[in-house]
């Protein structure tokens, strides 16, 4: 099957500075995409990429089958993101402020109850947004995100600042969409036991380039045949950077 998201050489430099270099990713349909590095390797660009507010300087990419830049419109009419904090009316409810974007994106009513069951939200719904929690908050960030039911959803380090509950309620939720809603997740981190636990494959990115692609027991074949630690992802993860700045060296 096509990937939903396929990139060619996608490249972003600022001035003399390459932050994003030559990606070739391939995003399987109905999966959960791991996308890690460490800071500053280039998650936020190439997911900034995706969703039109940076320009590649080099490259393209499809989207279930549509090409940037052409379709970049009806590309991101297929796309549900959530790259920085959700900002909300704090003193509008939950259903109040997801009724906002349904009346934006010209969906039924029904939308809203659909989004606020699926993040689990019902029975805050009717609570001012500022009195949400850090997690409930961020529940509702995806209920916004998802309240057009798009098949491709990005997210940008989605458990930062939550707590261990917080954390875990995101993560059964994220793993559960592609079975609820036939939804794609692209979400990145920089902890990959983080990913671990919710993720169909990864892509390890490290100064903009991409070091891996492919699944949790791929990655463990990789670095078992290149004499790295394969039986704590972890460790694998911190080798395979590890190894690729010592080529890179200097920054
Ligand atoms: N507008 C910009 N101008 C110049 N450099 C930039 C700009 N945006 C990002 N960068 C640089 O590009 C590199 C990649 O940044 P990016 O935010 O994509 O990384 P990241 O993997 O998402 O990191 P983090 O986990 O810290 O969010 C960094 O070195 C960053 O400083």
């Amino acid at each position: 099957m096509k990937p939903i998201i396929e990139t060619h050489e996608l490249t972003k430099t600022y001035g003399n500075f390459t932050a994003v270099y030559r990606l070739n990713l391939h995003i399987r349909k109905g999966t959960v995409y791991g996308f890690l590095g460490p800071n500053g390797a280039g998650k936020s660009t190439t997911m900034k990429m995706f969703l039109g507010l940076v320009r590649p300087t080099v490259g393209t990419f499809t989207v279930d089958g549509m090409s940037y830049p052409r379709d970049r419109m009806e590309i991101l009419r297929k796309t549900g993101s959530l790259i920085e904090e959700p900002s909300f009316y704090g003193n509008l409810t939950g259903r109040e402020n997801l009724d906002l974007i349904r009346r934006i994106l010209g969906l039924k009513p029904s939308a809203v109850e659909d989004a606020l069951e699926l993040t689990g939200l019902t029975r805050f719904g009717d609570r001012p947004a500022k009195k949400y929690s850090l997690g409930m908050k961020q529940r509702l960030g995806l209920a916004g995100a998802l309240i057009g039911r798009p098949p491709l959803l990005i997210l940008d380090e989605p458990t930062n600042g939550l707590d261990p509950v917080g954390i875990h309620e995101i993560r059964t939720l994220i793993r559960s969409l592609p079975g609820k809603i036939g939804c794609t997740v692209l979400v990145s981190s920089h902890l990959l036991p983080e990913i671990e636990l919710m993720a169909d494959d990864v892509g390890i990115l490290n100064r903009g380039h991409l070091l891996f692609e492919g699944s949790m027991e791929k990655l463990r074949e990789t670095a078992a045949m290149k004499g790295l630690p394969s039986d704590n992802l972890e460790e694998t993860f911190l080798a395979l950077v590890d190894e690729d700045n010592r080529k890179r060296r200097p920054m």
